[in-house]
């Protein structure tokens, strides 16, 4: 069952406003996949034009031939994905609910929110992800920071000040989402983690010198939208009426550390 926008969360895409993917309503152009369709989206990296329900399956498709290609799963897994409430988890549960049944994949799908006590801001997207999993059957197990750690997010600025804290909350966040997954008996986690977020890592390990980090890992973790772009993301949710939360996050403490709460 699909689900309204949540009234709570601004719209990534305001009425009237187009991501650069869609195609001008003063320029019409038949699908060229359905060939019947009109063209809705210039989908990259050639600018195929498709219409909207041909551009949410070539999606699915390319994430399930990716998935099946890489076998990032085997039949009868345990799946953990990793619930924020934002766009690219809300798709990505979505997404591989759909694939589960259409593929026969034979996976059991659980959603994992971690609560880092970030009032205003993770308070609003867990309840996002709470109609998610209400609209798509899934099961979904919040862990937060202050059960985990004994402090909540909100806490640890209170003492430290913003300065830092993103680290806290990334390293905490890692090690939160592989103890939930265990704590689900969970055999692969799966984040939302897409093509736009790796290109921002691997950069940014690159100029740590980390080149190791990404294979530090005990519980498998897999991306299966490693290679799908942030704005194709967008437009599946908007397309797909998938209720998500697009705030960021209120407690930022600067680019650089902030980009170490993505990894
Ligand atoms: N609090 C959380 N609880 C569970 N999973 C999380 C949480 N925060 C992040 N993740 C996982 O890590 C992925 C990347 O998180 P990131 O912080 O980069 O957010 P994002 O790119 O905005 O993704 P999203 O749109 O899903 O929030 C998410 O898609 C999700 O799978």
């Amino acid at each position: 069952m699909l689900s309204a926008p949540c009234p709570r969360s601004p719209p990534i895409l305001l009425p009237g406003k187009r991501t650069s993917f869609e195609c001008s309503p003063t320029m019409p152009r038949g699908c060229a996949s359905c060939v019947t369709g009109r063209a809705a989206v210039r989908r990259p990296p050639r600018g195929t034009p498709l219409c909207r329900p041909c551009f949410l399956a070539a999606v699915e498709a390319d994430v399930g031939d990716l998935t099946e290609a890489a076998a990032l799963f085997r039949p009868g897994d345990v799946v953990a994905v990793g619930m924020s409430g934002g766009k690219d988890s809300t798709a990505l549960a979505a997404i591989l609910s759909t694939l589960n049944a259409r593929r026969q994949w034979r996976l059991r799908l659980c959603l994992l929110a971690i609560d880092e006590g970030i009032a205003g801001y993770r308070d609003d997207s867990l309840e996002a992800a709470t109609a998610t999993a209400a609209s798509l059957g899934l099961p979904l197990t919040v862990l937060s920071y202050k059960d985990l750690y004994g402090w909540s997010m909100d806490e640890v600025v209170a003492r430290v000040g913003r300065v830092g804290n993103c680290t806290y909350c990334g390293v905490w966040r890692r090690q939160a989402l592989e103890r939930g997954a265990a704590f689900l008996g969970a055999d692969v986690l799966a984040t939302g983690h897409n093509a736009d977020d790796m290109a921002e890592t691997v950069l940014m390990n690159l100029l740590r010198g980390d080149i190791g980090r990404l294979r530090r890992r005990s519980l498998p973790r897999v991306k299966p939208f490693k290679y799908t772009y942030e704005k194709e993301i967008v437009l599946y949710c908007h397309y797909r009426r998938l209720t998500y939360f697009a705030t960021e996050c209120v407690a930022p403490c600067g680019p650089a550390s902030a980009l170490l709460c993505k990894q």
